[in-house]
């Protein structure tokens, strides 16, 4: 549809980010236009979060079918999978949410949604298909791509991301992961559970913003189940042949190949910026992304982004709390501004691994070295060893006068579990919080107090303690 439109919030990204703004203005009263070039919903919903969780719910219950015949095993299934099934299920789920981020819904919000590329004219027009849109504030929410490390062989049309692996109907044989952050861990247990080889590779270590005593613990899970690590590797080449991929590397100046039937490119992520013409708008960015305050103001500060295509943490529920700040900037005029003082995140692994706050290598620096540190392992847990499930355990850092800093857990629904942590470092609370909870028997929740309890135990069992209750003794009942 030729022609021009003019509005007080023009919104590029129908993903998590875009969505969530889009869907605010709108509900307050401003004129949103929202402009799409793929599918609704965009990484999160379509390639992204949802199908990776699909695919690992199918995993994981492949392997407890096995399981439960004999308790407190570990192999892998060995009956065969309908690996197509699988994905069709995948499919399914995504089915069901899409309504959710639709223009038919979006619409009803009274949002204009418009299916093309968007694109800078100048600072205050954007071109979409053969339409002109003039509006009082833009918002960039165009996300992120895999990024494809420049080496020879690792071309992007002959490799997996995740903007093709869930297309998949073949089961791999053997699939090579180049990367061992959240992407690259997650499609490791998924395959792995659903019966393929997988090696994973890394120039540097797996996870590596989590506490390294949980990733251990991880790591010797993920090996167990027979997944090959391989990390503190370069890459040097990917090989294409006929009947697969050979990856050669250097690890420790030794050169190894690995071969296996495809690559899947797990290496980080790089900003969608191209042929957005921030140039005309003058926006600024560099290879990390767009150049935002901590209000997400751009360069120019009538345009805002947030979500994968700025620099930072990139999550979900990241773009969830940025839209929140570039609502209340816009439609409130509010200075409002970026807080990741309690940011989660989880690796959705076979156990989770889940974290919140400040590491303690993290806290150690920015508290001066006042810092404490509780670790309980899941094995005193009750609920988890009923349930043979004992790898895992939790680590809470506290700094002075017990106050909670951070929290990491390892455990089959640790994603679940960090919920009372978040609330805890958001509402600077001390360990004496946890300690006066009731939490239900049994559940693997519970390991919080024997956190809060092992904090207190020095002070509660120590000599001044049990002194004092000595000489209570002799007082009259
Ligand atoms: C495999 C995988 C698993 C993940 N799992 C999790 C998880 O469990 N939890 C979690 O919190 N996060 C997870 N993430 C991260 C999460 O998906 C992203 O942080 C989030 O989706 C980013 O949202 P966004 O709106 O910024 O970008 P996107 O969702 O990428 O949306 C950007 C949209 O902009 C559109 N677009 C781009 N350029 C233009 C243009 N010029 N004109 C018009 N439209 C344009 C794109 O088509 C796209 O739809 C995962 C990511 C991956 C890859
Ligand atoms: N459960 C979740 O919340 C979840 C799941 C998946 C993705 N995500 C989001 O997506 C982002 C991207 O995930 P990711 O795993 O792709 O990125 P990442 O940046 O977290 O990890 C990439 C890994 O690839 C390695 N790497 C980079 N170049 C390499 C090379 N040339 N050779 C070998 N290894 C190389 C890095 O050392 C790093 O360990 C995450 O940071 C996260 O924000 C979140």
């Amino acid at each position: 549809m030729a022609g021009h439109s003019t509005c007080d919030v023009c919104v590029i990204g129908a993903g998590a980010a875009g969505l969530s703004v889009a869907a605010g203005t709108a509900r307050l009263g401003l004129r949103t236009v929202l402009i799409e070039r793929a599918r609704m919903g965009g990484e999160c919903l379509n390639t992204g979060c949802v199908p990776s969780k699909a695919l690992l719910s199918a995993a994981k219950a492949a392997h407890q079918r096995e399981t439960l015949r004999s308790p407190g095993r570990s192999e892998l299934t060995s009956s065969p999978i309908d690996f197509a099934g699988v994905k069709d299920g995948v499919q399914a789920v995504i089915d069901a949410i899409a309504p959710h981020d639709s223009a038919e819904r979006f619409e009803a919000l009274g949002v204009t949604v418009i299916a093309d590329t968007a694109q800078f004219v100048d600072a205050r027009t954007v071109r979409a298909g053969q339409r002109h849109i003039t509006a009082r504030w833009f918002v960039i929410a165009t996300g992120s791509k895999a990024f494809i490390p420049a080496i020879p062989g690792l071309d992007a049309g002959k490799v997996l991301t995740n903007d093709s692996i869930f297309q998949l109907r073949e089961r791999p044989d053997h699939l090579v992961i180049i990367g061992a952050g959240p992407i690259g861990i997650e499609m490791a247990v998924a395959h792995r559970r659903l019966g393929c080889q997988v090696t994973v590779i890394d120039r540097a270590s797996m996870l590596v913003n989590d506490e390294p005593e949980l990733v251990a613990m991880l790591r010797d899970r993920m090996q167990q189940d027979g997944i090959t690590l391989v990390e503190g590797a370069d890459l040097i080449a990917v090989d294409h042949r006929k009947d697969g991929v050979a990856v050669s590397l250097d690890l420790g100046g030794a050169r190894q190949t690995i071969t296996g039937s495809q690559v899947f490119v797990a290496a980080g992520r790089a900003p969608v910026v191209d042929g957005l013409g921030l140039e005309a708008a003058g926006v600024s960015y560099d290879r990390k992304g767009i150049a935002v305050d901590r209000r997400l103001r751009t360069s120019q500060r009538h345009i805002f982004a947030l979500g994968d295509v700025i620099d930072g943490p990139r999550f979900t529920h990241v773009a969830g709390h940025q839209a929140g700040v570039v609502v209340r900037n816009l439609a409130f005029r509010l200075p409002a501004k970026v807080n990741y003082d309690a940011l989660p995140w989880v690796t959705f692994s076979d156990p989770e691994l889940s974290h919140v706050g400040l590491t303690q290598a993290r806290a150690r620096k920015e508290m001066d070295g006042d810092v404490a540190v509780q670790f309980v392992r899941l094995e005193k847990n009750d609920r988890a060893v009923a349930e043979h499930r004992t790898d895992g355990a939790i680590k809470v850092v506290t700094g002075r006068g017990g106050r909670i800093l951070g929290a990491s857990i390892l455990a089959p629904a640790a994603g679940e579990m960090i919920s009372l942590w978040c609330l805890a470092v958001q509402r600077r609370m001390t360990m004496k919080a946890i300690s006066d909870l009731m939490l239900p028997y049994p559940t693997m929740g519970e390991i919080a107090k024997a956190a809060a309890g092992q904090h207190f135990e020095p002070i509660i069992f120590g000599a001044r303690v049990r002194k004092f209750v000595r000489a209570l003794r002799w007082l009259p009942i």
